[in-house]
């Protein structure tokens, strides 16, 4: 587990639901990831994977390939879900992301109105660009690890943390999707 800093959170997170429900994907294939140059929505201007909010009545798994599709014109082939990620934030509604990951696709990654693909190196990923929490989650989970991952943002700026991986970390999970 990876905690940081030392200090409580704010958040009582026994009692924490968001408000918002959210899923994130990342391909990867012949040593490149595809993420995104995000164009609209929450986080709009960073890079990250393709994703976004679980409409009413879908699960998890339905949603990312719906956002996949709308996003980048691509249907990622057997998602795989590898974590979840609890965002406690100070300035937007909550957020519960389901995080996929897939090897394979069907269709050409399109830009969209929603978003730019970006074929990245798996050695050159521009954790600058991206969400702050992603460089504590990101590299395990291009690891093979699950994980589950709880944020306390102020504004973009992550003032506590903790990250577990593997089984362990399976077991927090919310829902299996
Ligand atoms: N902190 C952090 N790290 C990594 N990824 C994210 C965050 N916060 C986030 O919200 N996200 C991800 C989760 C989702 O994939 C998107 C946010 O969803 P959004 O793009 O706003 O949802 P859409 O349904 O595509 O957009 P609208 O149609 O509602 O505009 O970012």
């Amino acid at each position: 587990m990876s905690t940081i800093p030392a200090n409580e959170s704010t958040i009582e997170w026994k009692n924490w639901n968001a408000e918002i429900p959210a899923t994130l994907m990342f391909v990867v294939q012949d040593g490149k990831i595809l993420l995104i140059e995000k164009l609209t929505g929450i986080g709009q201007g960073k890079i990250n994977g393709p994703g976004g909010k679980i409409d009413p009545g879908e699960n998890a798994l339905q949603a990312i390939v719906r956002e996949c599709q709308e996003e980048l014109h691509i249907t990622p082939h057997s998602p795989v879900k590898m974590g979840e990620l609890h965002f406690a934030m100070s300035d937007i509604p909550d957020i519960h992301c389901h995080v996929f990951m897939s090897n394979t696709f069907d269709g050409e990654p399109t830009s969209t109105r929603e978003a730019n693909p970006l074929w990245t190196a798996l050695d050159a990923i521009p954790y600058d660009k991206m969400w702050e929490d992603d460089r504590h989650w990101l590299p395990q989970m291009l690891d093979g690890q699950l994980f589950n991952g709880r944020f306390e943002f102020d504004g973009e700026k992550v003032v506590w943390m903790e990250v577990c991986f593997g089984d362990s970390a399976k077991a927090l999970w919310i829902e299996n999707a």
